[in-house]
């Protein structure tokens, strides 16, 4: 694990989109074309800025899959992860991508699951911009998360840690509509991917990003388990690297 701690969430946004672009450049370079998973949420919003500006990258070469969707939320809803990247992501892009595989969990769930499965695992994943929730979540995946099943997506229950985040950044009226399950990639899933970008900024998260750095890997904490991947880097700011133990001379610490 490689961590990289900014002052500032803008510094680490560009941070993170720089090492994502050039990643993506090499792969499309040496492979003809790249695969990348996204992340949503409040923690992927400078990113994603950044990396959508990035002008010499051939999108028309790069096939995206998402994350999660919560189940049962319509594509206009201003919760819908599939809302938030089609107008964050997508619509930013100087060209069309290749594809982007949104996840749909209005109608049969698992049928969806089944299907993107089967479109995921048809293609090796070059990168994973991912964010760690405030429970330590990856993905939807909550603690206890299921660090074995080799099933793509799943349909999963949403714990209460969970579903008061999302109501606090705000993507919510009130709890009670904050939906109760969602689907979610795998936690075996997102850590096939060659490469792992992790955006964490924030000082709401440094419980979570100390537990899931500094602790043991454990389904407790499923952010966790990126300890054991090979090529996964950590992009912090001051407020969410705030909790580590590590001196600063252990991470690589930029203005
Ligand atoms: N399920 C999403 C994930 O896609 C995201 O990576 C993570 C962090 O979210 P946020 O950036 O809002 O803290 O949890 C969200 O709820």
């Amino acid at each position: 694990m490689d961590i990289q701690i900014f002052s500032t969430p803008e510094q680490m946004a560009r941070a993170a989109a720089e090492t994502g672009a050039s990643y993506l450049r090499e792969t499309i370079d040496r492979r003809g074309e790249a695969v990348i998973i996204l992340a949503t949420g409040a923690s992927q919003l400078g990113m994603l800025a950044e990396l959508t500006a990035a002008t010499d990258i051939d999108w028309s070469k790069v096939t995206a899959f998402h994350l999660d969707e919560y189940e049962g939320i319509s594509a206009d809803h201003p919760a819908s992860f599939r809302n938030y990247l089609q107008t964050r992501f997508v619509e930013q892009l100087p060209r069309p991508l290749r594809a982007f595989h949104f996840l749909n969990a209005e109608g049969d769930c698992l049928a969806e699951c089944r299907r993107v499965g089967e479109l995921i695992a048809a293609k090796p994943v070059d990168i994973a911009f991912v964010g760690i929730g405030e429970n330590g979540h990856l993905a939807f995946n909550d603690p206890p998360a299921d660090f074995e099943t080799e099933t793509p997506f799943l349909s999963v229950e949403l714990d209460e840690a969970c579903r008061r985040q999302q109501l606090g950044e705000g993507w919510f009226a009130d709890f009670e509509s904050v939906p109760q399950r969602a689907i979610t990639m795998s936690v075996r899933q997102i850590m096939a991917s060659q490469r792992i970008v992790c955006t964490v900024p924030h000082q709401q998260k440094a419980i979570a990003v100390r537990n899931a750095i500094e602790g043991r890997v454990t389904p407790d904490v499923p952010a966790s388990i990126l300890q054991q991947h090979p090529h996964t880097q950590v992009f912090l700011d001051d407020a969410s690297a705030a909790l580590l133990n590590r001196s600063p001379s252990a991470a690589t610490e930029r203005d």
